[in-house]
């Protein structure tokens, strides 16, 4: 039985991979007691004795757990920014390419993609792999997320009562356009520039909706909407990420729809001239613990999909 070590286990990430990690037989998942779960000796202990080790905490203390590995066959998941665009990393997005998937099957180290970044490299990665947009394109991304998106700290800011009527409203932010994800945002696209990129978190727990606005004109000469349309169809047919041609409802798009499931819906809405693509999931499934069990489960040599929660 393969031993999984949750380091981060008593956070928002690390509770949501718990509890789809509860019942599997196959796996003999621990964690450390709350006297012990910032103790780097009981983190170095229990890091060096798991077959995989799921990092589920601020970059810092990811950067940490990494340097107190000793024990080469230890398999590290880290579900922080801290290691996203590192030398010796997989970029754990398997649906982005059989290479992709091939790194993450036989890696040692796999950073897992998180949030707001896995929408805008779902968009865009397989139109620039395809020649549609071309790499000089700059872009704007507008990406809508939950308040757990930013962890603990966030949920009791939301959830606290009395509260500022300010959260009652969507809140932009990251207005200096220094956002954490843009660096993989451009290393995994294949853009040679970072967009401009507006986060706005609201008021429902979970969900994500990551648009990017688009005109004729940024594609590539002689490329359509609909050379759009058919590489996403082919791209993603699922089972997690899947191509879905009218996901709205009756004309809205509401970004909590796929709060609680592991899956990714990816669509294009618009006309010829000017169209928006559109990747709605949960940034605690796909955009997290979702992901982070899927890179496992192919660590595993398992089925990707064996304990995830996906979407009719
Ligand atoms: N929430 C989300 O939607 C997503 C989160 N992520 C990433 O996953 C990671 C975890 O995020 P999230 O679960 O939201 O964050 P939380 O703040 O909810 O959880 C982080 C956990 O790590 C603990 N922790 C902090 N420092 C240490 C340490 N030195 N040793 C051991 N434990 C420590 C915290 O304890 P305490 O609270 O007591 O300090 C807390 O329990 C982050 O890097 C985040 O960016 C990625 C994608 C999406
Ligand atoms: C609402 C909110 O604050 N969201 C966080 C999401 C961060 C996160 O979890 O990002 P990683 O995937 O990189 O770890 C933010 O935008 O910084």
């Amino acid at each position: 039985m393969k031993q999984v070590f949750i380091d981060g286990s008593a956070g928002t990430t690390g509770l949501r991979i718990q509890e789809r990690l509860a019942g599997r037989t196959d796996l003999d998942v621990r964690t450390l007691p709350e006297a012990l779960r910032k103790d780097p000796d009981a983190r170095r202990e229990a890091l060096n004795a798991a077959d995989a080790a799921i990092l589920c905490l601020p970059d810092e203390a990811a950067r940490e757990s990494v340097s107190l590995i000793t024990n080469p066959n230890t398999v590290v998941l880290d579900a922080s920014t801290a290691h996203r665009t590192a030398t010796g990393w997989a970029y754990g997005f398997p649906e982005l390419s059989p290479e992709f998937e091939r790194r993450v099957r036989t890696g040692r180290r796999i950073a897992v993609p998180g949030c707001h970044a896995s929408g805008f490299i779902a968009l865009t990665e397989p139109l620039v792999a395809a020649g549609l947009l071309p790499r000089s394109a700059r872009l704007s991304c507008y990406s809508l997320t939950g308040y757990s998106g930013g962890g603990r700290k966030m949920i009791a800011q939301y959830e606290s009562s009395p509260r500022s009527g300010l959260l009652d409203s969507p809140r932009i932010y990251a207005l200096g356009q220094h956002h954490k994800h843009l660096p993989e945002m451009q290393a995994y696209s294949g853009l040679d520039s970072a967009p401009v990129f507006l986060p706005v978190v609201g008021d429902f727990y979970s969900g994500m909706l990551v648009t990017v606005p688009l005109t004729a004109q940024d594609l590539a000469p002689g490329r359509s909407l609909e050379d759009v349309r058919s590489a996403y169809r082919q791209a993603y047919q699922g089972p997690v990420v899947r191509y879905v041609e009218q996901p709205d409802e009756a004309g809205f798009m509401a970004a909590s729809a796929l709060s609680g499931y592991d899956s990714m819906q990816v669509s294009v809405f618009g006309c010829e001239e000017r169209f928006v693509l559109a990747a709605r999931y949960d940034n605690l499934g796909k955009g997290a613990s979702g992901a982070a069990i899927e890179c496992l489960n192919l660590v595993l040599g398992e089925d990707p999909v064996r304990g995830l929660r996906l979407a009719d």
